[in-house]
């Protein structure tokens, strides 16, 4: 079988288990276990120092974990024969040679990992660097720069990609080249790692979610459930007499907390549910606004007890 043809993509999971590294003292990826499938992107998801590179960076064999593994196709990392025709990873785009053409790093890189020198032209008209190939890459705007770290881990057209916050810096044109194409890696059947610190970055990109918070898992959910379970939306309610309100709508089903100003949150009945049951109890209603949960609410709320620091409050 030749691994380097332009076959059908081989389909690989990551498998993360019981995976734990320690620092000295300090326990930045604790026990975590999660699975990212062939043919989907799945967003890895925490706040800043959460451990997503450490998790990365294991699943790469670059960092040794504590304890646990991680494995591609039932492999570690170097147990792979040939690790790019299984694994391709952009961590950290600044990393490449300014002294050398992008068609010479990537024709560097291909040599020294046994890759037939034909794979270059294809990752270059791939990421769209044909017309540049002949640049030095210390030229490059850091979008372009993106793209060559996207070229290289496609040269041995793997089954799987780890993008480690690839977005970070891009311009909007950048960052939405580089969501169309995570989505058409995966459309291919690929398996898709990218981490964020954004929750808005994901929406639009994953179908799965795994959320860390200072190294532990937090959520591991398709994305269609994480939207269902978080942008409902709750409505808010002022009326004549709010405490007397709130006593009927908890007996109608509903979940209400207080607001500001003497104003009721509602969740679990629609706005039309309200306004019913406050007219068939001659409440006056003064307003009954919705009120949409953004995701972003979504993650900050899960991700609070996991916050390093939290700002000071004046
Ligand atoms: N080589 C190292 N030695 C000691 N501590 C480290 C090392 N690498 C990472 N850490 C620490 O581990 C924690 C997790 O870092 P990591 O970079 O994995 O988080 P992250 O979720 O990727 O965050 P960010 O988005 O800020 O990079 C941080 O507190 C960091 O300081």
């Amino acid at each position: 079988m030749n691994l380097l043809s332009s076959g059908p993509v081989r389909t690989h999971r990551i498998d993360v288990r019981g995976l734990t590294k320690k620092y000295g003292p300090a326990t930045v990826v604790d026990n975590l276990s999660f699975t990212v499938e062939p043919g989907h992107v799945t967003g890895f998801l925490g706040p800043n120092g959460a451990g997503k590179s450490t998790t990365m960076k294991m699943i790469l064999g670059l960092a040794a974990p504590t304890q646990g593994s991680a494995t591609i196709g039932g492999l570690h990392y170097h147990d792979l024969p040939v690790p790019l025709v299984h694994v391709g990873a952009l961590l950290d785009a600044g990393a490449v040679h300014g002294s050398r053409t992008a068609h010479d790093h990537l024709l560097a890189l291909a040599a020294s990992n046994g890759l037939p020198a034909g794979r270059v032209g294809a990752v270059l008209e791939r990421t769209g660097l044909t017309s540049v190939a002949r640049k030095h890459a210390g030229e490059f705007s850091l979008g372009m720069r993106q793209r060559l770290g996207i070229a290289a881990a496609l040269l041995g057209d793997p089954g799987v990609l780890i993008f480690d916050e690839p977005v970070n810096g891009l311009d909007p044109e950048g960052i939405r080249w580089i969501r169309g194409f995570m989505r058409s890696l995966a459309r291919e059947g690929r398996a898709v790692l990218v981490s964020s610190h954004l929750m808005s970055e994901m929406a639009q990109t994953a179908d799965h979610l795994v959320v860390i918070g200072r190294g532990r898992l937090i959520a591991d959910t398709s994305m269609t459930d994480f939207m269902a379970a978080n942008s409902e939306g709750t409505s808010l309610v002022r009326c004549s007499e709010p405490a007397v309100f709130a006593r009927m709508l908890t007996a109608a089903g509903a979940t209400v907390r207080d607001g500001l100003e003497s104003s009721l949150v509602v969740a679990g009945l629609t706005g039309a549910e309200i306004g019913r049951l406050a007219a068939y109890n001659d409440i006056v209603l003064s307003e009954l606004a919705p009120q949409q949960a953004s995701l972003e609410d979504a993650f900050m709320e899960l991700t609070k007890d996991s916050l390093e620091y939290l700002g000071a409050t004046s």
